[in-house]
């Protein structure tokens, strides 16, 4: 496992998230370890005074009144140290989530369609939650398990030599023996994770494929198999729970032995007079905050664990190939003269080739239609176009109506995808997707375009109707012709179409059809498709085979 520290997500770039607040945790962790042990002086001092040499009440107001303040002061540091950890952790995790979510939307859907989508979810919520007692305990305990002890041994050493030398043996034992189980642990944290993401990713395809599972009578054996992995993640947890117990109780019996030791020495020495009681009563007092740091370190030994087990994942998000960044609705775009493609070259991320050696040209006021059987490659091409996915050779340029070259992400783009996607909202959100500023009078019109204008009338509450979770009120047909409005009404440079009739009736594709045929004018337009009578419309046919372009021609028949 690599250690947090050396992944891309460095440590230290993390820290600097939250500076301010780790600073803050750490001096106040400071602030309280001092107090704690000028307390603890002024206990001994004052009770050794009481007890050993009569001195009255009274003239011990001054040492009561501070041991109290001291008490006050270090709980009160305490608390806020721990505050301000917590702010820190709370605040890292936050960036850490916005970033991703950022780096997601630079890689695009097809990128990262290759994480198994359960594996992510937990990642982005689980795991970056796991950073939090990361950097809220881990980090602040580990600065304190060396500021405390120092600073009690350097007070030790100058009250007694013996005592400072169990101390100074027993304490980085504590450590060391974390170190050995912390190993073991990270083998059952990690069996934990993967079980986690393999659960939660087969839940939710269990979920989504419910209506296919129970139609085939298979939801009975699918719920069978989630028990199973429930199960297994349940004894896992349970072994993870089982090595945080036996540490707990290892460490404690370590620390209790060590401050018993130093009782036993101190008990003697008293007895034979060797040693005063002030001392003996101080040591016995700095010995339990002593250990106190590293006990808490090595308790919050598993949030290192934790985080390390999820900045694994984390780094498998970040390490997604970074694609080019679209701004939103530009009013006065460079137009596009021409797209062109030079032999683009597209692999897997398992290494096949995807596209070979492709080289062609997409025209202003030409509808270029890109055929070719099922698998051939049409999508791919288009996810090149729309920037989706990285060229392994090759280069895209685009050329505006002044013959000058643009940069790929000035083209604007609508695209109509094989699977219609609507988010949460009303029609009329999700038809301005692209354009927000659209009017109601060129919705509609991009309605009509599109074929949807009398079928969204219809409905009780027209462009204001809510579409649900991912449009499911809605048929396949319809959808595709919401998506299609949309891309009409950004106004697009190029528009690329996947398949834009598919699951539509012979009237709505022929409208559809004529709707393709009439907008390409002052733009470029291409469309991937299996309709015979669409791709017959075509002023240049592509033909893809096996991810080569076999067949380049003007007006070509199909
Ligand atoms: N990101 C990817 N990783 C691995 N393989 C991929 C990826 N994208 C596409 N493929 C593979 O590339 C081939 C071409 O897929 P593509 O979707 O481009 O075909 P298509 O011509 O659009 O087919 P259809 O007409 O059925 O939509 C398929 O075999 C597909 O499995």
């Amino acid at each position: 496992m690599q250690d947090i520290q050396k992944s891309g997500l460095s440590l230290k770039d993390l820290l600097k998230r939250s500076s301010i607040w780790f600073a803050l945790s750490v001096i106040l962790g400071g602030v309280s370890a001092i107090c704690i042990v000028l307390q603890f002086i002024t206990l001994a001092h004052m009770i050794d005074n009481l007890i050993f040499h009569h001195a009255s009440l009274d003239s011990q107001k001054l040492n009561f009144f501070l041991v109290i303040i001291f008490f006050l002061l270090q709980t009160i540091a305490r608390l806020a140290s721990d505050l301000a950890g917590t702010k820190a952790g709370i605040q890292i995790a936050a960036s850490l989530r916005k970033d991703l979510y950022a780096r997601l939307q630079l890689t695009g859907p097809i990128s990262y369609k290759n994480l198994p989508i359960g594996e992510m979810v937990n990642t982005l919520t689980e795991g970056i939650d796991n950073l939090i007692p990361y950097f809220a305990r881990y980090i602040p305990s580990a600065a304190m398990m060396v500021i405390l002890p120092i600073f009690i041994l350097a007070v030790v050493v100058g009250v007694d030599i013996w005592s400072f030398i169990v101390l100074a043996i027993t304490g980085p034992l504590i450590p060391v023996f974390m170190a050995f189980v912390g190993y073991a642990a990270q083998v059952i944290m990690d069996k934990q994770w993967h079980q986690l993401s393999i659960l939660s990713g087969s839940f939710l395809d269990m979920l989504k494929g419910l209506k296919t599972l129970r139609l085939f009578g298979r939801a009975q054996d699918s719920l069978a198999y989630i028990e199973k992995l429930s199960d297994e993640y349940r004894k896992t947890t349970l072994s993870v729970m089982k090595v945080a117990f036996i540490t707990s109780a290892v460490l404690e019996f370590f620390s209790s032995l060590s401050i018993a030791v130093i009782a036993v020495i101190f008990g003697t020495r008293l007895l034979a007079g060797t040693v005063d009681f002030r001392s003996a009563f101080l040591v016995l007092l700095l010995a339990p905050e002593y250990f106190m740091p590293l006990r808490n370190f090595s308790a919050s030994y598993h949030a290192r664990q934790n985080a390390n087990a999820a900045i694994e994942q984390l780094k498998k998000i970040y390490e997604l190939p970074k694609l080019i960044s679209r701004p939103a609705y530009v009013e006065n775009t460079n137009l596009v003269q021409e797209v062109k493609l030079q032999d683009i070259s597209v692999q897997s991320v398992e290494g096949q080739a995807l596209l070979q050696q492709i080289t062609c040209s997409f025209l202003r006021d030409q509808l270029t239609i890109v055929i070719g059987k099922s698998g051939a490659g049409k999508t791919t091409l288009l996810n090149v176009l729309l920037g989706f996915l990285p060229v392994s050779c090759g280069t895209l340029e685009v050329f505006n109506t002044s013959h000058q070259e643009i940069k790929p992400e000035e083209m604007r783009l609508a695209w109509v995808p094989q699977k219609a996607l609507m988010v949460f909202g009303t029609i009329k959100d999700n038809l301005c997707l692209g354009y927000e500023q659209a009017s109601l009078d060129q919705i509609k019109i991009a309605a009509q375009q599109a074929g949807i204008l009398s079928f969204i009338e219809q409905l009780p509450q027209g462009f204001d109707t809510h579409v649900g979770e991912g449009g499911k009120q809605f048929s396949g047909g319809q959808l595709r012709r919401f998506v299609l409005a949309r891309a009409l009404l950004r106004n697009p440079d190029v528009l690329i179409l996947d398949e834009p009739t598919s699951g539509l009736d012979q009237e709505n594709a022929l409208q559809i059809i004529e709707t393709i045929r009439t907008c390409k004018q002052d733009r470029v337009v291409i469309v991937a498709t299996h309709n015979k009578e669409l791709a017959a419309q075509n002023d240049v046919l592509l033909e893809i085979d096996q991810g080569r372009l076999v067949n380049q021609s003007a007006k070509g028949e199909v």
